[in-house]
């Protein structure tokens, strides 16, 4: 046995030859300094002066204690570690991504107001980016985005409003007959979030392609959501894996996911075509139809008709699913606790608004009732069904007044649940259901941004003065029209922390819950729904 030998043991066949043993030697190292450097290096060092939380992984970072790993909300993970660490700001690993987050509303208001261009973009997500391809909540402000998100602001400016009212009214008119008729008139709960869907696609199709469904079973409607739904499905978040652990994408698990992703939007684009070339005829003919994609594609928005197709199919999207899981969410807070005192009291100032009959015609022309205002602002506030809005990039170093510096690219998440319950800004009582706050403290009318449902900053959504509305008055025409009572058997749940079933992706959804729909005036009610059907299915 010679010296080599004895030191190699294993490896019997490099025994003999010393360079041949080197080379395997120094390429082994080679090959582990690489899995090393891979394993734990990020995108972004380490940034001084804001904790990283505990437990990083090789190759996972903190993914595996964020909601696609441990099924819990996020945002409620966040807020532990930050008052644990006692910092607004932390910073974690998402695989090769460093990302920051603000926990707290002051930090949340640094971060993304005083610092809004530098915050204006938006990380890459690599799913989404390679089977889906970007839309405008999901792409930086290039010159394309920023006109898109130009044209999308200028069409639902409150001087646009006039041409929506007839479909905001029609889609009141068809909750209310939907939801007395599948509750029986107050004598079945149900499960109202299906109808609250219904009511949202049908108005945001009205109001951004001028395209309406006369029943919400139409099987070119359901495909179309059952395409998006899909789509979100691959936005990235905690449990998109593959965007930020680079080898994953090989995996066959990742890529059916990206593939499905694909197929639904390719079906959804020949969807919208079909509406898209509708919709240019009608203008070529001279007809003027009012909706969000006529009003981008008329000439003098000097948009692409790729542009305002983009641009049109991204506030469809974006209506959608966030207007019903509000709604659906905020019925939780209005049905348990002292949520029954509340609704009487905002039945009553309709009734002090509108005293001679005509209440419901009011319901979406003007936000007259303040308690209705305070209802909609509070379900907003409570309930973040964005629990960390739509993740943003740094376009540029962030100078912070506390000396520390982000730099350029590092991925940024405002955490708008727990700024929404930040305690120093909406008081003791912040983790409570609570409209009367926004009636009895000026101080939180005067915030600026009352909260951060809607984002804050560049990016803030577009839509948020139209949205508003839309919950205004769809909450007027329910508290109008019922009183909405739990069911004991399945009760809504009792926290804005555990309100969700999908933590673990970019849109929480409302847990299912049951609710009994109580006809303040039967036989008024039925008169009414029956006008109703004369015009609208189901
Ligand atoms: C209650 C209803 C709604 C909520 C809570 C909501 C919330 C949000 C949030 C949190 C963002 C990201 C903001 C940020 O990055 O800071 C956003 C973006 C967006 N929203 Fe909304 N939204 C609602 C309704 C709507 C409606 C009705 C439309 C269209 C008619 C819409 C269209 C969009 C679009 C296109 C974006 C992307 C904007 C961009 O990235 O520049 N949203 N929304």
């Amino acid at each position: 046995m010679d010296k080599y030998s004895l030191k190699i043991g294993p490896f019997p066949q490099l025994a003999g030859d010393p360079y041949l043993f080197s080379g395997a030697a120094i390429a082994l190292l080679i090959v582990s300094a690489i899995i090393f450097h891979y394993a734990y290096s990020t995108d972004i060092p380490k940034i001084a002066g804001i904790p990283e939380i505990p437990g990083a992984r090789p190759f996972l970072g903190h993914l595996h204690l964020h909601a696609g790993a441990s099924g819990k909300n996020d945002g409620a993970f966040w807020a532990v570690w930050s008052k644990r660490l006692g910092s607004d700001l932390l910073q974690v690993r998402w695989g090769n991504r460093r990302v920051v987050i603000a926990n707290s509303f002051d930090s949340v208001k640094e971060l993304f107001v005083t610092n809004a261009a530098a915050t204006s973009a938006r990380p890459r997500q690599y799913i989404f980016e390679k089977y889906v391809g970007y839309d405008m909540g999901s792409h930086s402000l290039d010159e394309h985005f920023k006109a898109q998100r130009t044209a999308a602001i200028k069409s639902v400016q409150p001087r646009q409003w006039t041409s929506f009212y007839s479909s905001l009214n029609r889609e009141g008119d068809r909750l209310i007959a939907n939801l007395a008729e599948q509750g029986d008139y107050g004598k079945r709960s149900i499960f109202p979030l299906k109808m609250m869907q219904i009511v949202a696609m049908n108005l945001a199709w009205r109001i951004t392609f001028d395209k309406s469904f006369d029943d919400a079973n139409d099987p070119w409607l359901r495909e179309y959501i059952d395409n998006a739904c899909l789509i979100t499905k691959v936005r990235g978040a905690s449990n998109t894996y593959s965007d930020f652990v680079p080898i994953l994408r090989l995996h066959p698990k990742y890529r059916r996911m990206g593939v499905q992703g694909r197929m639904a939007s390719q079906k959804r684009s020949k969807m919208l075509d079909e509406v898209v070339q509708g919709l240019k005829l009608r203008l070529s003919n001279g007809e003027e139809p009012n909706c969000i994609a006529a009003s981008i594609m008329k000439e003098d928005s000097h948009l692409s008709t790729w542009d305002a197709i983009k641009a049109s199919t991204s506030m469809l999207q974006g209506s959608t699913e966030t207007v019903p899981s509000h709604l659906c969410a905020g019925l939780g807070g209005m049905i348990q606790g002292d949520g029954p005192g509340f609704q009487e009291k905002a039945y009553a100032d309709i009734l002090k608004h509108f005293p001679n009959g005509d209440a419901a015609e009011h319901a979406f022309t003007e936000e007259s009732c303040p308690y209705i205002v305070a209802l909609y602002k509070e379900v907003l506030r409570n309930y973040a069904i964005l629990p960390f809005s739509l993740p943003r990039a740094a376009a540029e170093e962030v100078h912070l007044k506390s000396g520390i510096t982000i730099p350029k690219g590092t991925a940024l998440y405002m955490n708008s649940e727990a700024a929404n319950h930040d305690e120093s800004t909406y008081g003791p009582t912040a983790h409570l259901f609570d409209p009367e706050r926004w009636l009895t403290d000026s101080e939180l009318n005067g915030l600026g941004t009352p909260h951060c449902a809607y984002g804050v900053g560049a990016r803030v959504c577009p839509a948020w003065n139209i949205a508003n509305r839309i919950l205004y008055g769809l909450l007027f025409r329910m508290v109008l029209a019922f009183q909405l009572q739990a069911d004991p058997e399945d009760p809504p749940p009792e926290s804005y922390e555990d309100f969700g079933c999908t933590p673990d992706m970019v849109l929480n959804s409302p847990r299912p819950f049951k609710v009994r729909f109580v006809p303040r005036d039967e036989a008024k009610l039925r008169d009414e729904v029956e006008r109703i059907r004369m015009t609208i299915k189901g």
